[in-house]
């Protein structure tokens, strides 16, 4: 199995391309099951959950193809992918498929509100919690859809039709919002999603739908409204980029020092996140085309975070952020409220010299002078970054196994960080 040796001390400059997001992608190309039209999505990040996706969404019918394939080493453009499910085929997603990434149930929303029956396997995904779909079912069954549990499998069937309906989320939860948009945009009627996600990826979803022929209205906010139309039609659209992506990036480069521009990156989808890492004495400006992260050398200071739904300090960035608490100047304290299990970076930064203790909900951060490098293992995507990150910074090589996480959600790292100045490799086996 692959692993990345790093080789910590050397600043970051230069440029980092950002790619488009993979939560953006990932429902866009689902909601190509909504149309028999073809769906064009330019700026698709090449990722394993892209691929991944592509083959799930075959299976269901959807015929695909790819352009704006690498030509060189200089293209780091995203690809455009055109989708087209003239016909579903199969409305079965097996467990094969579904247990290798959560984002793969969501195709349960489009497939019963076109087919009106879908059998949906429950999902896998990051090892960061229970990670439960209690809130797509009771919203497919307000819609009208019948559910059973059959042997692992999600079975539901709406030989009528979806009708609309109120929905008000327990928690605000991005999957279900998703999900139960998708759902709407076919279904009879008025769909009220009440304390529905605000993420930016919900928002580029709901255009995208607008985009095919959807009504819908107050995506970004609480409450999503949405009138059901009888089909949806072929489109193109292009992904956001990707925040998380940009986030990781910035707090690299405040871990190291340097001077970086993210190319693309857009500050207004990741404001909280910025601002607490200007509390930390990065300096960050939107410049043209970018973003510009910026930190001489001068300490890092410590700053409390807690995780919390857009627009709060997203959980995604919760373990690269710690990496860089690692360093800071005294304690910081860093709360989890999204997931119950989404500290199992702790264990490996301390494998680095980094000093945490867990309290609850909460991670309990003492600076160090000092980080040294070590063999460590991630069990997730964000985790495996947060250990690049500090990698970068520690006396030392850092060996990151498992990166099989890491090529899930980001593109080409090391030779975008290695670009920059990081002694970073791919080791394969
Ligand atoms: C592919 C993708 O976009 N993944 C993102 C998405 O995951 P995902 O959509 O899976 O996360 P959710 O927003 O649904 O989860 C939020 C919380 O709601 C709970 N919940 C969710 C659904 C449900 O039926 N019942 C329930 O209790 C979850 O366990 C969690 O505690 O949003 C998360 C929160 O921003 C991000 O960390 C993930 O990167
Ligand atoms: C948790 C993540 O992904 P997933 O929801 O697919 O597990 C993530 O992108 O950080």
């Amino acid at each position: 199995m692959d692993s990345i040796k790093i080789v910590g001390g050397a600043r970051l400059n230069g440029v980092i391309p950002i790619s488009g997001a993979k939560n953006a992608a990932l429902p866009l190309m689902i909601a190509s099951l909504l149309s028999d039209e073809t769906l064009t999505l330019g700026n698709v990040p090449r990722l394993r959950d892209v691929a991944q996706l592509t083959h799930i969404l075959s299976n269901h019918g959807v015929d695909y193809s790819v352009d704006g394939k690498r030509v060189g080493q200089d293209d780091l453009k995203g690809q455009t992918l055109h989708l087209t499910a003239r016909t579903i085929v199969d409305t079965t997603a097996p467990y094969e498929l579904v247990s290798k990434m959560r984002a793969s149930f969501w195709v349960i929303g489009p497939l019963v509100a076109r087919e009106r029956r879908a059998r949906v396997s429950l999902p896998g995904g990051c090892a960061i919690g229970t990670r439960p779909v209690d809130f797509f079912i009771e919203g497919l069954s307000k819609l009208g859809a019948q559910i059973d549990i059959e042997a692992g499998y999600v079975v539901v069937k709406a030989p009528q039709g979806l009708v609309g309906a109120r929905i008000e989320f327990p928690k605000v939860s991005v999957g279900a919002t998703h999900t139960l948009m998708m759902a709407a945009t076919l279904a009879r009627g008025e769909t009220e999603l009440v304390n529905a996600a605000r993420e930016p990826e919900v928002v580029d979803l709901a255009n995208c739908l607008i985009g095919m022929g959807a009504k819908i209205e107050g995506a970004g906010t609480p409450v999503i409204r949405i009138q059901g139309v009888d089909r949806l039609h072929g489109h193109r659209h292009a992904v956001i980029p990707d925040r998380i992506e940009a986030g990781t990036y910035a707090m690299a480069v405040a871990m190291t020092g340097g001077d970086v521009v993210l190319e693309n990156a857009r500050a207004d989808l990741l404001e909280t996140a910025l601002d607490v890492l200007r509390q930390t004495g990065a300096d960050i400006t939107q410049v043209d085309g970018g973003l510009r992260v910026y930190r001489n050398g001068n300490g890092i200071a410590p700053v409390d975070i807690t995780t919390e739904p857009f627009p709060g300090f997203p959980t995604d960035l919760q373990a690269q952020f710690m990496a860089l608490m690692t360093r800071a100047g005294g304690q910081s304290r860093i709360t989890e409220t999204i997931f119950e299990n989404r500290f199992m970076h702790v264990q490996e930064l301390a494998r680095l010299g980094a000093r945490i203790r867990i309290d609850g909900h909460t991670a309990i951060v003492d600076g160090v002078s000092t980080l040294r490098g070590a063999p460590v293992m991630a069990t997730d995507l964000r985790a495996s970054v947060s250990l690049v990150i500090a990698g970068l910074a520690a006396e030392g090589e850092t060996n990151v196994s498992r990166v099989y996480h890491l090529d899930r959600g980001f593109e080409r790292l090391e030779e975008k960080l290695g670009r920059c100045g990081a002694v970073i490799e791919r080791i394969s086996n």
